[in-house]
């Protein structure tokens, strides 16, 4: 694992972009794995600005993102679909029809996440995938208790994730219970992962993430045998961390060398 501390949300959504940024300037056709929650807004303003200043195309991208409600379609406002419309995709050069939400108006839901799986697999795998990360540590919609070589599937969300997402649906609005999520194997089968956080309410939750034990109950442990995982979060979300000092050292290091390799 790799781990960046940066000063805050807005250092964190830049890192996280020139990654995938990079991703993009080395190959154009790449396969992307999206994320919705509050964290990755500003990564994805920081790509739609490249896009519109032409710096990067998304016009050979596929993307795949983590999951979606089940039981909301993706004409529903708070439905994952239209999250990434609004907050992506209508403002770059993505072709909609190689974008992939799992679809949360699916008749037969079991059948569904096996299409989303082979749909996955029929575009190469995902190159690059950006992750959030709840306050129980879930990925995706992956809560405490997930498989850790899970795929998609239908899974039941926790009493803390519901209220924790209900700020974003109105009182009397209908608020899922259930959803289809890509699985921490799926997750774990890319060949990038990118973890963004922020914010002292998400500390424990890397605590255990980044130096608690590989265990279901934190589902974003996994990421420790993943072997090109970036967890980037500012000074609050580390601030529960035993070794900051070593992971700040560790990463001046890495930089140091990528500069010197650079000007070779
Ligand atoms: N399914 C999503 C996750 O993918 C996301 O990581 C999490 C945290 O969201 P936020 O970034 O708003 O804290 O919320 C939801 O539960």
């Amino acid at each position: 694992m790799q781990i960046v501390i940066l000063k805050d949300a807005t250092e964190v959504a830049r890192y996280g972009a020139d990654l995938f940024v990079a991703q993009l300037k080395k190959q154009p056709a790449s396969t992307l794995g999206l994320a919705t929650g509050s964290t990755p807004v500003a990564l994805y303003q920081n790509l739609i600005e490249k896009n519109q200043q032409g710096d990067i195309s998304f016009s050979q991208v596929t993307s795949f993102n983590l999951d979606e409600y089940l039981g909301l379609d993706g004409s529903h406002p708070q439905s994952y679909r239209f999250f990434m419309n609004e907050q992506l995709f209508d403002h770059i050069d993505i072709a909609k029809e190689r974008t992939h939400v799992p679809p949360g108006d699916a008749q037969d839901p079991i059948a569904a996440c096996q299409e989303y799986e082979a749909r996955i697999l029929a575009a190469g795998g995902i190159d690059i995938q950006l992750l959030g990360i709840g306050r129980n540590g879930h990925i995706g919609f992956n809560e405490p208790s997930s498989g850790l070589t899970s795929r998609t599937r239908v899974k039941t969300l926790t009493k803390a994730t519901i209220d924790d997402n209900a700020r974003f649906f109105s009182e009397d609005e209908y608020q899922p219970h259930l959803s289809i999520t890509m699985g921490i194997g799926t997750i774990l089968d890319a060949k990038k992962v990118v973890l963004l956080a922020t914010g002292e309410n998400k500390a424990a939750a890397i605590k255990a993430t980044v130096e608690g034990p590989l265990t279901a109950s934190c589902p974003a442990s996994a990421l420790q045998m993943h072997r090109d995982a970036v967890i980037v979060i500012d000074e609050a979300a580390a601030s529960e961390l035993a070794d900051v000092d070593f992971y700040k050292h560790i990463e001046a290091e890495n930089q140091k060398l990528l500069a010197r390799l650079a000007a070779k």
